[in-house]
């Protein structure tokens, strides 16, 4: 119920495609952990999440107990070979929640989005054509400040930076 009126703070109403980056490039300050408790939360009060896994270790996808060995396509294919967001959804165990998985193969997409035109924003793009379809998308980050992160930051209304308590994740 304490969650409900939290994020009756992020324009309830007007929360149709709410985009939030979890973002900060230290690694292991509870990134992926907080997607992915904060999307099965949010599922769990009846809105409809997608979680979208920008982190080439896949650890959002495992998480929402996606098999990462079992994925034939990812995000890598939607920001890198132009292949349609809603293509690559796939439904969870949790009802309401969705997700966009990420696998190893998106390593290479920092490298291969460089001669890119428009490279920072390929993922706002590709989640403009599914945003409507959810109340809120939430973006796991990769610990790092390459493309991946900026392509979330890009595509994002507000962003929340996970920090552990001790100087060095501030600093990240
Ligand atoms: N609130 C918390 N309290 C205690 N431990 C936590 C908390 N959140 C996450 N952890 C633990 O911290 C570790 C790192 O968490 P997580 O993988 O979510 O971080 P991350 O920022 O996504 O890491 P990376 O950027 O390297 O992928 C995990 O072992 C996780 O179980």
């Amino acid at each position: 119920m304490r969650f409900s009126n939290y994020f009756t703070c992020l324009k309830e109403g007007d929360n149709v495609g709410k985009i939030i980056a979890i973002a900060n490039q230290k690694g292991g300050v509870g990134k992926t952990t907080t997607s992915v408790n904060l999307g099965a939360c949010l599922a769990y009060i009846g809105k409809k999440v997608l979680l979208v896994d920008t982190d080439p270790q896949g650890n959002a996808t495992s998480g929402v107990g996606i098999e990462k060995a079992d994925v034939e396509q990812c995000i890598y294919d939607v920001l890198v070979d132009d292949v349609e967001a809603k293509s690559v959804i796939h439904p969870t165990a949790v009802e309401n929640l969705y997700t966009i998985p990420a696998t190893i193969q998106l390593a290479g997409a920092e490298i291969e989005l460089v001669p890119t035109i428009s490279r920072e924003v390929r993922l706002k793009r590709a989640l403009g054509e599914v945003k409507d379809r959810f109340d809120y998308i939430i973006i796991d980050c990769p610990p790092s400040l390459g493309l991946l992160t900026l392509n979330a930051l890009t595509a994002s209304d507000a962003v929340i930076i996970p920090v552990q308590c001790e100087y060095y994740a501030l600093e990240g």
